[in-house]
C-alpha cells in the first residue's frame, strides 16, 4: 500500500481520489486544504497529489521538495511562472504535471500531435471545450495540453500560435494559429473537441468525460507509478505505457 497525501482533499477531485484510492491498492495518508500547513502532509505521505488552486502550488512544491516526496500536479490554470517552479522542483523530486489524468485524453493527445504533424499548418486547428458551471479557469488545462500537442506536431510552440476566445472585429484567421473556445454550464465533467478544418472537409478528434472517476483513477495510477522514481519531470503517457 502506498500512502497518498491529497492537496485539495475537500474538493470535487480530492473526494473522488479518496474514494478510488483503495481500488488501486493505495491508501490515503491525509489531506490538506485552504489555510492548512502543507508541510506535515508532505512528510506523512509517500507521494502527493495536488488538485487545488494555482495560488497554492508554490507552497505545495516547497513542502514536497523539503520532504523529498514526489508529487502529481493536476491543478490547472498554471502560468509560465508555475511551470518554471515545477521545473525547479523536478531537479530534486519526481514531479508529474498534466492537465488531464484520464486514459482517453492521454491517448487523444498522441493522436492530435500525429494528425497535426501529418496535416500541416494549412489545416486550421480550433479547440472547443465545455465544463461544469463551477470551473474557474479557461481555456481548460486539457485544451492547452491538446493545443501544445498540436503545436509540437507542427514543429512550433503554442505560445507563438495561441488565439483565445475571439470577440468583435478581430479580422480573418491567420494561418498556423490554434484557436480556443470555452463553454461553461451545468454539470459537464469535461468535453474536448479538436477540429482540423481544411479545404472542403473537417476532421474532429474528441473526448467526453462522463464521470470524474476517470481523472481520479488516472491520478492514483500516476501517484503509484511516481512513488520511488528519481527526480525529474514525467508525463501521463509514460504512466499508461502509451
Ligand atoms: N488534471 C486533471 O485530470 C484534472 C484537473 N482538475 C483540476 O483540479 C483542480 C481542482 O478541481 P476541483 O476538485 O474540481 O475543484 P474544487 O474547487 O472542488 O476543489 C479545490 C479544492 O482545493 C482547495 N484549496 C483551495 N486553496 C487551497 C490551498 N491553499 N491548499 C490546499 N487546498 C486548497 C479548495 O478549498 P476551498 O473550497 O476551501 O477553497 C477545494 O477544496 C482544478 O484546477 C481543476 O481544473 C480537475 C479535474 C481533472
Ligand atoms: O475543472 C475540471 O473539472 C477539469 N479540469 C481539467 C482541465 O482543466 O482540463 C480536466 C478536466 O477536463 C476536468
Amino acid at each position: 500500500m502506498t500512502a497518498i497525501g491529497i492537496y485539495g482533499s475537500a474538493g470535487r477531485m480530492g473526494r473522488a481520489i479518496a474514494t478510488i484510492a483503495g481500488d488501486e491498492s493505495a491508501s490515503v495518508a491525509g489531506g490538506a486544504d485552504a489555510g492548512e500547513d502543507p508541510f506535515p502532509l508532505a512528510r506523512d505521505a509517500e507521494v502527493l497529489v495536488d488538485f487545488s488552486t494555482p495560488a497554492a502550488l508554490e507552497s505545495h512544491l516547497a513542502a514536497a521538495v523539503a520532504a523529498g516526496t514526489p508529487m502529481v500536479i493536476g491543478t490547472t490554470g498554471l502560468s509560465p511562472t508555475h511551470h518554471a517552479l515545477i521545473d525547479r522542483a523536478a531537479e530534486s523530486i519526481a514531479v508529474l504535471q498534466t492537465g488531464n489524468t484520464s486514459l482517453g485524453v492521454t491517448l487523444l493527445n498522441i493522436l492530435v500531435q500525429e494528425a497535426a504533424q501529418r496535416l500541416g499548418p494549412e489545416w486550421d486547428i480550433e479547440i472547443v471545450e465545455m465544463h461544469h458551471r463551477h470551473k474557474v479557469d479557461a481555456p481548460s488545462g486539457t485544451a492547452l495540453l491538446l493545443g501544445d500537442a498540436a503545436a509540437k506536431g507542427r514543429g512550433t510552440t503554442l505560445n507563438e500560435e495561441r488565439v483565445d476566445g475571439r470577440a468583435g472585429l478581430v479580422g480573418a484567421r491567420t494561418e498556423g494559429t490554434i484557436g480556443f473556445s470555452s463553454l461553461r454550464g451545468g454539470t459537464v465533467v469535461g468535453d474536448h473537441l479538436v477540429v482540423f478544418a481544411g479545404e472542403g472537409e473537417r476532421i474532429e478528434l474528441g473526448h467526453r468525460g462522463e464521470d470524474r472517476s476517470i481523472f481520479a483513477r488516472g491520478a492514483v495510477k500516476a501517484a503509484l507509478w511516481l512513488a520511488g522514481k528519481p527526480a525529474g519531470r514525467y508525463g501521463m503517457a509514460e504512466v499508461l505505457g502509451l
